[in-house]
């Protein structure tokens, strides 16, 4: 039978801390919602929006009680977190994050909680803001929620932390850790390091000025830039847990690049052509799926 969550705790109150807040308090009016930020500035910002019905300082004390703690925090700091939240752990609770990387983070949280029992999960919703007041309620709505239990997780306890996603709004799929690191190296990874690569290339360019880069960014650029302006702790993070993945498909990425490379040196334009076909046959497909949200103002809580 699934249990069920009346206390939260919610470590790291940025974009996802924020919104899971605003979220629970939307939907699910009755669970009692305890958050804690290592940020004296974002406690203070979090007070201040009402985000929680109590604030600590003291992460033990964040946590006490508690039947379920996600750990939203940068993946390189859940080990720290974790450890810092271990003396006020109720035994029994269920210890989860959001991370977006999930074979690291589930080791580090494992060796940080030993005995604890910690089922990670990934949101796979976000936008390029950062902090408290960035959250917003709706963020999980209609997206996945992607939960990667150990083959040992209890049913009952699986089942709470899916019906408690489920409750935020989202669709909610089980996956193994490394597969996941795997399909997020190609959907989310490898076009947040092409963005990157894209707007830090464009403003080193010795013939098109900097200014002119601003001035005519109106299409397929500006749609970059936004995505290069995410969080640069969180992703430095998330390319350094998930190296081996990011890697292996960037290795894909550069030869079908050069493949392209090529077709335009030589002239090749059925090659470009089919090529852009089917890449524009995966686009509509994903529309029809009910999964754009690349509208102009998607991610903006306003
Ligand atoms: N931003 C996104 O689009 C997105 C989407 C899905 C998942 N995620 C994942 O969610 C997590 C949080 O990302 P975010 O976008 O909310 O970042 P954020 O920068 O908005 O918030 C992170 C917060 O964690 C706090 N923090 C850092 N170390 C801490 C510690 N040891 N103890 C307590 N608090 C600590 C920071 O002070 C900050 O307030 C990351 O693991 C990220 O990979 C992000
Ligand atoms: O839309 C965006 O701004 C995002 O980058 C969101 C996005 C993604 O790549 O889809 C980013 C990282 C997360 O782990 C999940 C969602």
């Amino acid at each position: 039978m699934a249990r069920t969550i009346e206390r939260l705790a919610i470590v790291g109150l940025g974009l996802i801390g924020s919104s899971i807040a605003r979220a629970v308090k939307a939907k699910l009016p009755g669970v009692a919602v305890t958050g804690h930020d290592v940020s004296a500035a974002v406690r203070g910002e979090a007070q201040a929006l009402g985000l929680c019905d109590r604030i600590a300082a003291d992460p033990a004390e964040a946590v006490a009680g508690a039947d379920l703690v996600i750990f939203a925090v940068p993946v390189g700091g859940m080990a720290d977190a974790a450890r810092a939240v271990a003396p006020g752990l109720r035994a029994d609770a269920i210890i989860s994050d959001v991370g977006s990387s999930k074979a690291g983070v589930g080791a580090a949280l494992r060796e940080a909680l030993p005995g604890h029992l910690v089922i990670p999960a990934h949101p796979v919703a976000g936008t390029e803001n950062s902090g408290p007041a960035a959250g917003f309620a709706s963020l999980f709505d209609g997206r996945w929620c992607i939960v990667t239990p150990p083959a040992d997780a209890p049913a009952g306890a699986v089942a709470a932390l899916e019906a408690f996603w489920s409750a935020l709004g989202a669709r909610v799929e089980t996956m193994d850790a490394a597969h996941h690191d795997m399909v997020l190296a190609v959907t989310s990874h490898l076009p947040h390091l092409i963005a990157y690569t894209i707007v830090g290339t464009a403003s080193e360019l010795e013939e098109v000025t900097e200014s002119e880069v601003i001035k005519y960014s109106a299409g397929g650029f500006r749609d970059f830039t936004r995505i290069a302006a995410s969080d640069p702790v969180m992703w430095r993070d998330v390319f350094l847990a998930n190296r081996d993945a990011v890697l292996a498909t960037l290795q894909r990425f550069n030869e079908d690049l050069t493949v392209l490379q090529q077709a335009i040196r030589r002239g090749d334009g059925d090659k470009l052509e089919d090529w852009f076909t089917r890449t524009r046959a995966i686009r509509r497909s994903i529309i029809e799926q009910g999964q754009d949200d690349a509208a102009p103002d998607f991610g903006r809580k306003h």
